[in-house]
């Protein structure tokens, strides 16, 4: 078998895949139409952050197995398309947690202290002691954005600074916050009292831009600003103009929204921005736990058949998967519901097996539940096999119970919540033999595939107001594909759950907000 290397790691990792037997190509800086040649054959492939594993690219292949990651990254990999073609897609989260997280300081070190700025000057022939003059970083207040493991390291280390450490990220609780020496705040309070903002969250849908005009606003007048997370999490040029506006005083950089940067990017010409070439994870220490981690991963899968740190995949073996794979799905997609449902950090986990599934094996089940949960939050560090460590990790309680018969149903999948401030209750079942449906949310009961793009309206039972809902996504030119609605006759309540073919933006979904007799609207993605 063949495992094709597109990004440079270490000797010692491809001495193990040799020594497994794998034939080894290793080719870098490939372009996108030379991947797709080169993937084709290939059983395995090992990348970093620079190959882009498009849908394009991973159509192309025809025998591949296993895509893995050495590093955690995996925004520059199209999940979906791997799942379509069942492709175990892996990671190695953890080998460069403390290399990304000293890479961090190093960066707040250089911006308080104006160090890469005063070393061009003192190499050009000058000596400005006045013009470089620095900030403490004792007492002053770190906003960590992402207290997960990357944050928490860099809050460890800040603290030894003798530091103020605020962190926002909505799933951790306070008490775990606390526990590690952390004042966990809103986002909001945190821009509003950090000298200097660091980012340690992944690129994903909703952290997307998450700086941008609007948060530079709310930030204090010269504040510095850190990403060595992923670029796309800040709009650069938002930070541009905050940086010329004299808001932001400093900002640094290792990663970019497109790597690497055009020549001519603005920001590369401001005297105050740090930046660094993606060297987060660029230390020998690193690079060598996640060569020997990813080449370890990638044997024990194609040479022994054993699944390690899969972000797609539940570790069962093929007979078993054929019949639990149903309920993992719906499983899974439960959690994603409930993740999406609840208004606060996940404190319990309550799971009721009923009927049928009750004799199955139901830990797959249970933990791929809690990967749909944790994965809104962690999106590639959590996986099948660590969701449940993780879970302990955020000190979320599980619980597990099983009954022979299910009153209205051959088979039901029931989860409660409870999180910070209340708690929700969803069921899914399995309809013939693979057919997920979710049969009741809180007191509502209905009856809807859940797939894909949803909308979940809560309203008065009053005539009108679902031709209402229509006309409103007609006119945004949002097809509606199902329609699910669930009554509560004594209090004149609706829920109704709505299938459409394309997500529906931030200004559609006001829209429905204000409609009347609407109560409350919430996008899912199932
Ligand atoms: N520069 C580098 O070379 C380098 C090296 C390693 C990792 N990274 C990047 O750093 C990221 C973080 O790595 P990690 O190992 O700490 O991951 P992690 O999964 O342990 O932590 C991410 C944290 O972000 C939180 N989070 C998710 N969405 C959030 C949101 N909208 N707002 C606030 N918090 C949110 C999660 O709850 C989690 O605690 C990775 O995804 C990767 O992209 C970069
Ligand atoms: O996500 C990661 O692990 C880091 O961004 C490291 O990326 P690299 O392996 O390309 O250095």
């Amino acid at each position: 078998m063949k495992v094709l290397v597109t990004d440079p790691i270490l000797p010692d990792g491809i001495e193990i895949l040799k020594k497994a037997g794998l034939e080894v190509e290793e080719r870098t800086g490939l372009s996108p139409e030379e991947l797709k040649e080169a993937i084709r054959e290939a059983d395995g492939i090992i990348i970093r952050s620079g190959t882009k594993l498009t849908a394009e690219v991973i159509e192309a292949a025809e025998r591949l197995k296993v895509i893995a990651r050495a590093g955690t990254g995996l925004d520059n990999v199209d999940l979906e398309a791997a799942n379509r073609k069942g492709i175990v897609v892996m990671n190695c989260p953890g080998g460069n947690t403390n290399s990304a997280a000293e890479h961090t300081l190093a960066m707040m070190f250089a911006l308080a202290r104006n160090i890469p700025q005063a070393m061009t000057s003192l190499k050009a022939g000058r000596w400005e002691r006045k013009k470089f003059m620095g900030r403490e970083l004792m007492g002053k207040t770190l906003g960590i954005i992402g207290l997960g493991r990357i944050g928490s390291v860099v809050a460890d280390r800040a603290l030894g600074l003798k530091m103020h450490v605020v962190a926002y990220d909505p799933f951790v609780t306070p008490e775990q916050a606390s526990k590690m020496g952390v004042e966990l705040v809103s986002l909001d309070e945190l821009y509003a009292r950090a000298d200097i903002i660091t980012l340690h969250v992944p690129l994903m849908k909703e952290t997307y831009h998450l700086i941008n005009a609007e948060s530079f606003a709310k930030m204090k007048e010269g504040v510095l600003l850190i990403n060595c997370a992923r670029g796309g999490i800040v709009d650069e040029m938002a930070l541009y103009e905050a940086m010329k506006n004299g808001k932001v005083a400093g900002a640094a950089l290792d990663v970019f929204e497109k790597e690497p940067p055009d020549p001519d990017h603005p920001l590369l010409k401001m005297e105050n921005f740090v930046c660094t070439p993606h060297l987060g994870a660029s230390t020998l220490e690193a690079q060598k736990n996640v060569a020997l981690a990813v080449a370890t991963q990638v044997v024990d899968f194609l040479v022994h058949g054993v699944v390690r740190n899969a972000v797609n995949m539940p570790s069962v073996s093929a007979e078993a998967l054929k019949i639990l794979k149903p309920y993992i799905v719906l499983a899974e997609k439960l959690g994603a519901l409930q993740a999406q449902l609840a208004e606060g950090p996940v404190e319990e986990i309550a799971i009721e097996y009923q009927g049928e599934v009750s004799q199955l094996d139901t830990e797959p089940l249970t933990v791929a539940l809690i990967k749909g949960l944790l994965s809104r939050a962690l999106r590639e560090d959590v996986n099948y096999v660590n969701a449940p460590l993780r879970a302990r990790e955020r000190g979320i309680k599980i619980t597990e119970s099983k009954t022979e018969t299910a009153e209205d149903f051959l088979n039901l999948i029931a989860v409660r919540i409870k999180f910070k401030g209340g708690d929700n209750y969803v069921a899914g079942t399995i309809f013939g033999k693979t057919e997920p449906r979710i049969v009741q949310i809180n007191r509502f009961r209905l009856d809807a595939l859940p797939e894909g793009h949803m909308l979940y309206i809560h309203n008065e039972d009053r005539p009108g107001v679902i031709g209402l809902i229509g006309v409103t996504l007609g006119e945004a030119g949002l097809n509606i594909s199902r329609m699910y609605v669930g009554q509560e006759p004594e209090k004149r309540r609706n829920v109704i759950l709505l299938s459409v073919d394309t997500p529906p933006d931030e200004s559609v979904v006001s829209a429905l907000r204000n409609l009347p007799h609407v109560l409350s609207v919430k996008p899912l993605e199932l």
